[in-house]
């Protein structure tokens, strides 16, 4: 599991570590760390100019001793000043060893076209105009110089990408757009949520001895190695209830294909049994396409509900399936609700006692709120009402309004997009969030997949935030195999995860202890 840490919680391992240590080690050991991954960036593309672009904190420290380093190992450095008072406002025994160490020291105030010149030479630019003391933005010579970097360069950003909320909360500021950030200690929130995860680029981290083993993460990621340790693997004295059963309701005269899709991938994720409850047509196509369900209500360990569920069909046999998704939702069992099925959330009935893990993605998710905002509580924002959220606010401020979903209706929020949100209802606990997935997934029916994972594995036993968390990564690591660089269609996704979760249990099973 990859595990970033609050600005807050680095800086005070950060003062434990450098308590106990010489005065001086804790940025060594960055300068060291990172003038290494910039050595072996240059040298990988045959590199031999490096701009370190130097700010007024300790970010620019380590960045002006990382050029030191590798000027002193045969590369032309050149350090630009980016400081509204130049020399006077860097960290001074780092630009005294830059200097020494013959790295040639620019400031842009003096000559701005010279300097920008100068930066568009760079083979390799080092962001080190701030870190994580930074305030969200760039002022507007950082942002001259930062434009005036060839697009050809390879820019490493020191710790974060400057300009970036170290938070990863706010997400509409200028900032560096970074080839590779490398981060000392530990990776930061910013580099692992939507709002910065984009301008960070690949993440490489450089461990400078601090210790935050103990320490609770804010955000985290599986990875491939969770996966034997979360997925459930059944031993001898299962059986197929013991392993869980799922019932689904999805669905319906107009969306027919919803059903086979999340059907097929409980299947595929191997569900110990599926109760499907459908309308007729989808009913035959599930009898056809999945043999393996049965067909009705019955005792489960989990309720899926929603995936083409129209909650406005007329029809005895719509009425019929609605009742049987409205009496889950008001049961003691688990539900995964997604896309129609949060439509049949009752303000009123929240929070449900039972685990609840609800699945929207962006749109779906103001619809919600906005539902959930209106005066009558029970009102549809598709009724023609303003809607008080909308889509582009969600875009906007994803993790944002997933926490404020959370928090409005007690339940586990999987907010889908490129980078997938999983958030708690207990606020304080660390966000999930996986991106694994490649753009080609953005397809119809890729959601109605996802649910059917993640519906069998909240009906194996595994809390909301584990089952949603580690049903998006085997998502999103399935598709980019079905993919493989090219087109994919969601019911091929569904039928890769069988293999796909096989090779990950193997790849636990190997894996050194
Ligand atoms: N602590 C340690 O032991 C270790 C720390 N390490 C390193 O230190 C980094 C943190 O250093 P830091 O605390 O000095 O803050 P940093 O990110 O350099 O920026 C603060 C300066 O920037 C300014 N400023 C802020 N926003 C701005 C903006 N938008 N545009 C322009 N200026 C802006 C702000 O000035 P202000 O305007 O607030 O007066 C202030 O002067 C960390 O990321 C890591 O690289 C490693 O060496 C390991 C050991
Ligand atoms: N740009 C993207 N990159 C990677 N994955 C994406 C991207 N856009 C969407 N996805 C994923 O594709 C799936 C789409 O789900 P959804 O929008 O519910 O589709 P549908 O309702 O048609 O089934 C989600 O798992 C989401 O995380
Ligand atoms: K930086």
């Amino acid at each position: 599991m990859i595990r970033a840490h609050r600005v807050e919680d680095v800086r005070a391992a950060e003062a434990a570590a450098m308590a106990a240590l010489p005065e001086g080690e804790l940025m060594a050991r960055a300068s060291e760390g990172l003038a290494e991954v910039a050595a072996a960036r240059l040298a990988e593309r045959d590199g031999r100019t490096v701009v370190a672009l130097v700010g007024p904190g300790n970010n620019g420290g380590d960045t002006l001793y990382a050029a030191g380093l590798l000027s002193e190992a045969g590369f032309a450095c050149v350090a630009v000043l980016v400081t509204p008072a130049g020399r006077a406002s860097v960290h001074a025994e780092a630009l005294a060893a830059a200097e020494e160490a013959g790295v040639a020291v620019v400031v842009p105030a003096d000559d701005p076209a010279a300097a920008a010149a100068l930066v568009g030479e760079g083979d390799l630019v080092l962001d080190g105009i701030v870190g994580i003391g930074g305030r969200p933005g760039l002022h507007d010579e950082a942002a001259r110089m930062v434009d005036a970097i060839d697009d050809d360069a390879w820019v490493l950003a020191v710790d974060l990408a400057s300009g970036l909320d170290p938070c990863g909360e706010s997400g509409d500021d200028e900032a560096v757009w970074a080839d590779e950030t490398v981060t000392f200690g530990t990776p930061k929130p910013a580099h692992l949520l939507p709002a910065g995860e984009g301008a960070t680029g690949r993440l490489t981290v450089v461990d400078i001895g601090l210790d935050l083993d103990d320490v609770p993460a804010a955000v985290e990621r599986l990875t491939y190695d969770d996966v034997a340790l979360l997925w459930p693997v059944p031993g001898p004295a299962d059986d197929k209830y013991s392993r869980g059963v799922l019932g689904v309701v999805a669905g319906g005269e107009s969306y027919t294909g919803a059903a086979i899709l999340s059907v097929t991938a409980a299947a595929e994720s191997g569900a110990g049994m599926i109760r499907y409850v459908g309308t007729p047509t989808p009913t035959g196509l599930v009898r056809a396409a999945v043999p393996e369900a049965v067909h009705g209500e019955g005792r489960v360990q989990a309720w899926l509900i929603g995936p083409g569920l129209d909650v406005s069909a007329e029809g005895e046999a719509a009425r019929a399936q609605l009742d049987v998704a409205r009496t889950a939702l008001a049961s003691d069992e688990p539900v995964v609700l997604d896309a129609g099925g949060l439509d049949l959330l009752d303000p009123g009935a929240l929070p449900r006692t039972a685990p609840t893990l609800l699945t929207p993605h962006a749109g779906e998710l103001a619809r919600l709120l906005s539902r959930l905002d209106a005066p009558s509580g029970a009102r549809d924002a598709t009724t023609g009402e303003t809607p008080s959220v909308t889509r582009a606010d969600v875009e906007g401020d994803p993790l944002g309004h997933a926490r404020r979903l959370a928090a409005r209706t007690g339940a586990t929020v999987l907010l889908k997009g490129s980078t997938t949100l999983v958030v708690d209802p207990d606020l304080a606990a660390p966000v999930r969030s996986q991106a694994d997935a490649p753009a080609w997934l953005a397809t119809a029916g890729a959601g109605d997949v996802l649910s059917g994972v993640v519906g069998t594995l909240l009906a194996s036993g595994l809390k909301p935030l584990d089952a949603g968390s580690l049903g998006a990564l085997v998502h999103g690591v399935t598709a980019d195999r079905v993919s493989a660089g090219g087109p994919l269609r969601a019911l091929a996704v569904a039928h890769g995860i069988r293999p796909t979760v096989r090779d990950l249990l193997a790849r636990g099973r190997s894996a050194p202890e």
